[in-house]
């Protein structure tokens, strides 16, 4: 009994580790079968079948929560809809059975964890949940998932068990291993996350195209299905090439199957405004709706996806241009507009998020892809790498989404993060040589060959932070007396968006712990902070990032050192220096001194002109500093450049009395340029404004 009956079986090599159910006793693994005969097994059969909930159970008595594991908690676990609710964080169940619970009493509540939407897992024997409230407004859509998520949680803890967040990827192998299985299983690793894999054709592929596809059967697809979905606990599933509508329907059908069942499959969900809403659960989907290879040799008709059955189970489905158009009939797609249309379109097919992804659109230097969510249009740009290693990307972007959902990221986020890993992961490639055909392959782990990097990657820079950039004076704070925690507190407090810490006259040792200090409490605040000029003091305090002047580090380096993760800012003076900003890896470009300043001594001033030039040379966000004031902000923010995204400013916040007065007044100067902008061009925009 004490002994976890997985061991030996799971597919991990670390004993701790949860990855797969046991099998029941008696039953073998689907080992030594032939896969050519597509013929059912025992694997294929309902996981539930044949198997009691109590089998390889356990009993409260005498065992330990060290012993616990996944599989018996979700055979025995009950959760009553006697009484379970949710009060903003917390959800309190009663249980049928207490001692189920082991040491917990009949009642107990525990968090909501942030992000267990999208970690759905099968709960075998719960019944239906009323949930009275939205949380944090998102749709709470696998109630019964985190429930026994937080419960697995809640009974485990001390046990000494943990489980990695998992994705299924349902796709073609690429032999060359650019793209398909091999780029997803490379990306998922990429993220830390783990990767099963279902395999639905065999192709011979290369740099230089697809010489072969060999498609599995249809049967023999549902089996592999069968086997990784009733054993293990599939967060997400993210499909790639499905060369057929028979296997579609397979899949669909499969997907079904392994929610929770019939009325369990239901999750009866209450708004505030006391509408019903029906749910099915099951593991939240990704679809990559592959067609066409980098190449240009077809990889399965549209009428595999046209087939529509698909989408409606997706939480995102993310098309290039030549997909989407095909999706809608061979429609041209040659606009942002037209991007906008095809999100809108697809999305009315049931997908619940569309990513069209614009990195073929015509005349465009820079990737630009649009995110609709339904209700909102997200324009999500990005530098166009210049590489031939571009092979694998979408298969990558769409793993790499499916693993931060699986890690609990919110969609948006997830999708701004793989665009990010991508975008870093065909920068660090971009002169690897791998065969000798038009489209190479790049290099996922590319995090690996960093020692310093070894940690993944952040969620990615968000550019609407840099409305109001408040950079701290050490001079300026000994002046007014205040510690630089009591600074930065009080511009936050007064709605800064972004900090740095400049502080040129401070010692080291003294440096750092005053960056831990302020870290700690940006991190409380959500306030992404930034070191000036010093690298090793941003690694060593673990900052957002750094920014760096002309006569720095070099930009390219920084990102070397810092990896991915970390913003980068980088100060110009000129197009050219933009320029090279953005070749080099830099998320934003500061650009100055526009106006005169004495805080920064023999800095010859660009004016609005010199700012509006370098803005429109540049590929990154602009920030504009230098002289900035409540009395000229407003001049600044007129130029209407769409990348300049707000002022970073030292004097005018922090050589005042009130650091929080000063900085409310710039704040709300921005927000009522922001909102007349909105109002004068009556756009959708993405931009948030923070009262
Ligand atoms: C947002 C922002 N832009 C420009 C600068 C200037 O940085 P740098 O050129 O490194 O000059 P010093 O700040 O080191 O004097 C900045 N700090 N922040
Ligand atoms: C750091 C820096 N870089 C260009 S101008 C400048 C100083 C900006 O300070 P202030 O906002 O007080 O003019």
């Amino acid at each position: 009994m004490g002994r976890s009956p997985a061991s030996g079986r799971n597919p991990a090599s670390d004993k701790n580790l949860a990855i797969g159910k046991s099998l029941a006793p008696g039953r073998s693994p689907a080992t030594g079968k032939n896969p050519a005969s597509g013929r059912n097994s025992a694997t294929g059969s309902s996981p539930a079948s044949g198997r009691s909930p109590m089998t390889g159970g356990c009993s409260a008595s005498g065992r330990s929560p060290t012993k616990v594991r996944r599989q018996d908690l979700g055979f025995r676990m009950q959760i009553s809809p006697i009484h379970s609710e949710t009060h903003a964080d917390r959800v309190t169940v009663a249980a049928f059975n207490p001692s189920l619970f082991f040491n917990h009493p009949d009642s107990f509540s525990f968090p909501v964890p942030i992000g267990l939407t999208y970690a759905k897992n099968r709960f075998e024997r719960s019944q239906v949940l009323l949930v009275r409230q939205k949380r944090n407004g998102d749709r709470v859509r696998s109630l019964s998932g985190m429930l026994e998520e937080s419960a697995y949680a809640a009974v485990t803890q001390g046990s000494g068990l943990r489980r990695l967040a998992h994705v299924l990827t349902v796709a073609g192998s690429d032999s060359g291993g650019g793209a398909g299985i091999q780029a997803d299983i490379k990306a998922c690793a990429a993220a830390c996350v783990y990767c099963s894999s279902v395999i639905t054709s065999v192709t011979a592929q290369n740099t230089i195209g697809v010489q072969g596809v060999y498609s599995l059967a249809e049967n023999f697809v549902a089996e592999q299905l069968r086997s990784v979905l009733s054993d293990m606990q599939v967060d997400v599933i993210k499909t790639g090439m499905l060369p057929s509508p028979g296997m579609i329907t397979v899949l669909c059908q499969i997907i079904k199957e392994f929610p929770v069942r019939g009325l369990w499959l239901l999750l009866i969900y209450i708004t505030v405004t006391c509408t019903f809403n029906l749910v099915a659960l099951h593991a939240a989907v990704v679809v990559d709706p592959v067609m066409v290879s980098t190449s240009g040799d077809v990889l399965s008709g549209p009428s595999t996806l046209s087939g529509k059955e698909l989408l409606p189970l997706a939480d995102i489905v993310t098309p290039n241009l030549k997909e989407a158009s095909a999706l809608l009939g061979g429609i041209s797609l040659d606009t942002v507009g037209d991007m906008r249309f095809a999100a809108k379109s697809i999305h009315a097919f049931g997908a619940r998020n569309v990513l069209v992804k614009g990195g073929d659109l015509p005349g465009s230097s820079d990737a630009i892809d649009i995110f609709f969510d339904g209700e909102q249009f997200h324009e999500l740009c990005g530098p166009r790498i210049m590489t031939r290693n571009t092979h694998g990307t979408g298969c990558t972007l769409a793993s790499y989404i499916a693993a931060e959902l699986a890690k609990g990221a919110p969609m948006l986020q997830s999708v701004q993060a793989a665009k990010s890993f991508v975008k870093s992961a065909l920068l660090y490639s971009k002169d690897l040589m791998i065969g000798n055909g038009p489209q190479g392959p790049f290099d996922h782990l590319f995090m690996l060959k960093n020692q310093l990097n070894n940690y993944a990657p952040k969620w990615s820079f968000n550019a609407n932070s840099l409305l109001l950039y408040a950079v701290t004076d050490s001079r300026m704070n000994k002046k007014w007396a205040r510690s630089i925690t009591e600074a930065v507190k009080a511009s936050i407090e007064g709605g800064a968006t972004i900090i740095q810490l400049r502080e040129k006259e401070v010692e080291t040792s003294e440096f750092v712990k005053k960056a831990v200090d302020c870290m700690a409490i940006c991190r409380s605040y959500h306030v992404p902070l930034l070191i000036n000029d010093r690298i090793d003091v941003a690694l060593a305090c673990d900052a957002d990032g750094v920014h760096i002047g002309q006569s720095d580090m070099p930009a390219e380096l920084a990102r070397k050192i810092l990896g991915p993760g970390k913003i980068i800012g980088v100060s110009c003076k000129t197009p050219t220096q933009a320029m090279k900003a953005w070749a080099d890896g830099a998320d934003y470009i500061g650009c100055g001194g526009v106006f005169p300043t004495n805080t920064k001594q023999s800095n010859p001033t660009i004016g609005l002109k010199g700012l509006e030039t370098v803005c429109l040379a540049s590929k990154l966000p602009v920030v504009a500093i230098g002289g900035i004031s409540a009395g000229n902000i407003q001049s600044v923010m007129e130029l209407g450049v769409p990348n300049l995204k707000g002022v970073a400013v030292v004097s005018a916040l922090f050589d005042q009395e009130s650091v929080t007065t000063e900085t409310r007044r710039l704040k709300s100067l921005l927000t009522v340029r922001l909102k007349l902008q909105c109002m004068v061009l009556g756009l959708l925009h993405s931009q948030q404004i923070d009262e």
